[in-house]
């Protein structure tokens, strides 16, 4: 059994008077690749802003490589490794794509440059390109890759697919499954679970801001009725 590098327990969070977390609780190991499922609204993006600071938890905690994160500053979360890499992809669309990289840059990450041209050729290619000229899978591809030049020891990707087209999808899936590969632990929030099932084994679903189910992508092939039940998802379809 690997060990939890990320362990949320019994995570409360609320938005004002609005409580949106109900007692999260889910961990994440070494190396590992982990889904978070849920329809619009269940509380998937406040998880990932509950882990990175920008949203206190009133209650539980989040124990990241066994330090408390509940508490912390943004800043001094994102120091020790955890990089969130959010649904609108937060690029400068006034910068080219290598300066983009540059001044993400940290020194002695295991992601120069170099690597990330070579494991993003599309990158390489629009290197001198505003930020905002790329394609919605170029921009997502360019998130990641600054949260990687920063690097990351925990990477949180929040809908990297959304709102793109499948032949991209497909490419983007292929790249973080590289990244995933390379050693850096993922929590993938994702509204595809053709997504998730390609690139984790380990899923949970969160439905009004608890976890409602958790299993293994084989769990879900020997009961399909937990993604139409969860997921609103067509069985036969998926
Ligand atoms: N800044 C905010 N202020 C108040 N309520 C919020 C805020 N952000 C989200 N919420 C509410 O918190 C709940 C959970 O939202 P969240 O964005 O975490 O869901 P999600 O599962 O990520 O869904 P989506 O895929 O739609 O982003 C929703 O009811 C949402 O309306």
């Amino acid at each position: 059994m690997s060990e939890a590098i990320l362990v949320l327990e019994d995570v409360n969070a609320s938005y004002g008077k609005s409580h949106v977390l109900h007692g999260v609780s889910m961990h994440v190991n070494a190396g590992e690749i982990v889904s978070v499922l849920g329809r619009n609204g269940m509380g998937k993006t406040t998880t990932m802003c509950t882990i990175v600071g920008l949203l206190r938890a009133h209650a539980g905690s989040v124990r990241f490589e066994g330090v408390d994160l509940v508490g912390m500053a943004v800043d001094d979360i994102a120091r020790r490794g955890i990089s969130l890499v959010p649904a609108h992809r937060g690029i400068f669309t006034l910068l080219s794509v290598q300066e983009n990289l540059q001044i993400a840059q940290r020194k002695h990450a295991a992601w120069t440059l170099e690597r990330v041209y070579d494991e993003f050729p599309r990158l390489r290619e629009r290197r001198r390109n505003l930020g905002g000229a790329l394609s919605g899978g170029e921009q997502q591809m360019l998130a990641i890759a600054r949260a990687l030049v920063q690097g990351p020891r925990l990477l949180l990707l929040d809908e990297p697919t959304e709102g793109l087209a499948p032949v991209i999808v497909d490419e983007l899936t292929e790249l973080i499954r590289g990244v995933g590969a390379s050693g850096i632990p993922i929590v993938l929030v994702e509204q595809s679970f053709a997504v998730c099932r390609t690139l984790a084994r380990r899923h949970y679903i969160l439905e009004e801001g608890v976890v409602v189910y958790e299993g293994r992508t084989e769990d879900f092939d020997a009961d399909a009725s937990v993604l139409e039940r969860f997921l609103g998802l067509n069985v036969e379809a998926h």
